[in-house]
C-alpha cells in the first residue's frame, strides 16, 4: 500500500487541515500520516485560537516516520512560522523526499493568518526549490509574486514567475476569482500551460477546499501518477466533494469527501 504523509495544521472542525488530508488519502486508498504543525481550535464560523507546535515536536514527528514507515509522496499545509518551515524543508531533504506537493497555506476564509507573514521569504527560499508540485489560490500567488491577478492570462503569468522560483509545477486555484459562472485552475509544468475549469458551484461550503485538493494530487502522486493526471483527478475529486452537499455548520461548512468514491460507486452500479 501506497504511503503519504502529512504535514500540517489540526482544523478541530474537521473540514480543513489534517483532518481533510487523512480523510482525501484514505478515499483514495492511500495510507496516511501527519505530523502536526499546530492546533487550531476552529469550526464553521472561524478560527478561534492557534497553538503552534516547536519545530523540534515538528521533526521529531517526521524522524518517526522517516525512520520507521518511510512516505511516498509528502505534502504541506498550515506551517505558520519560519522556523517550522526551516526545519520542515531540513527533514524533507535529510529523507530524499521528492514527491513534495506545498499547499502554500496563508489565511483561513475567515480570515485568520495561519502564516506569520515575515515567513513568506522562508517559504520561497527553503521550500519551495524542493517542491513537485505547488497549490496556491489566487490571494496566495499575489503574496508569493507581487503580481495582481484577475485573468487566466494573469494566472499564467504568475505561475510562470513562481516556476523561476524553482517550484517544477504550479497549479494557481482559481477558487477565488470574479468569474460567477465558472472556477479556473491553471497548471505550468515548465514548457505548457494547462486549464481544468468546472462549472461554479453556487455555495457557503466550500472550507478545505485547497486543503482536499492538494491532498488529492499528493495521493495521486504516492500511488505513481503522473503531475497532470493528479490535477485532473484533483479538479473531478474536489468539484464531486462541493457539489455534494453536506450543510455542517453555521458557517462556511465542510465538503464531503466522500463524494467522490459516492458517485464512482453510483456509475458503476447504473454501467452494470
Ligand atoms: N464554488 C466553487 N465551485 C467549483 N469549484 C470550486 C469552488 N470554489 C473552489 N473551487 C475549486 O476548489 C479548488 C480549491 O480552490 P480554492 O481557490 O477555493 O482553494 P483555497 O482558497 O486554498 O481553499 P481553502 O483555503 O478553503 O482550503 C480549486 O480546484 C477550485 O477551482
Ligand atoms: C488547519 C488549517 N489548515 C488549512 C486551512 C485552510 O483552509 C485551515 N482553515 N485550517
Amino acid at each position: 500500500m501506497k504511503k503519504a504523509l502529512t504535514i500540517a495544521g489540526s482544523d478541530s472542525g474537521g473540514g480543513a487541515g489534517i483532518q481533510a488530508d487523512l480523510k482525501t488519502f484514505q478515499e483514495l486508498e492511500v495510507f496516511g500520516m501527519s505530523a502536526l504543525t499546530a492546533v487550531t481550535a476552529q469550526n464553521t464560523l472561524g478560527v478561534h485560537a492557534v497553538y503552534p507546535m516547536s519545530a523540534e515536536a515538528v521533526i521529531k514527528q517526521i524522524e518517526a516516520i522517516g525512520e520507521d514507515i518511510g512516505a511516498d509522496a509528502v505534502k504541506t499545509g498550515m506551517l505558520f512560522n519560519a522556523e517550522i518551515i526551516e526545519a520542515v524543508a531540513a527533514q524533507l531533504k535529510f529523507y530524499g523526499w521528492e514527491n513534495l506537493v506545498v499547499d502554500p497555506v496563508m489565511i483561513a476564509k475567515g480570515g485568520a493568518s495561519l502564516l506569520q507573514m515575515e515567513a513568506i521569504s522562508a517559504l520561497k527560499k527553503y521550500l519551495l526549490p524542493r517542491s513537485k508540485v505547488i497549490t496556491p489560490n489566487i490571494p496566495e500567488a499575489e503574496v508569493l509574486t507581487g503580481m495582481v491577478i484577475q485573468s487566466i492570462q494573469d494566472k499564467q503569468d504568475a505561475a510562470k514567475r513562481l516556476h523561476d522560483y524553482g517550484v517544477k509545477n504550479v497549479v494557481i486555484k482559481g477558487g477565488h476569482d470574479e468569474n460567477e459562472s465558472e472556477s479556473t485552475d491553471v497548471l505550468f509544468d515548465g514548457k505548457e500551460f494547462f486549464t481544468f475549469t468546472s462549472q461554479r458551484i453556487e455555495t457557503k461550503n466550500t472550507h478545505g477546499t485547497g486543503c482536499t485538493f492538494s491532498a488529492v494530487i499528493t495521493a495521486e502522486l504516492a500511488k505513481g501518477a503522473a503531475v497532470y493526471e493528479s490535477v485532473l483527478k484533483a479538479k473531478d475529486f474536489i468539484q464531486a466533494a462541493i457539489e455534494d452537499q453536506l450543510g455542517i455548520g453555521q458557517g462556511h461548512g465542510p465538503t464531503n469527501h466522500w463524494a467522490y468514491r459516492k458517485r464512482n460507486i453510483a456509475r458503476e452500479l447504473t454501467r452494470l
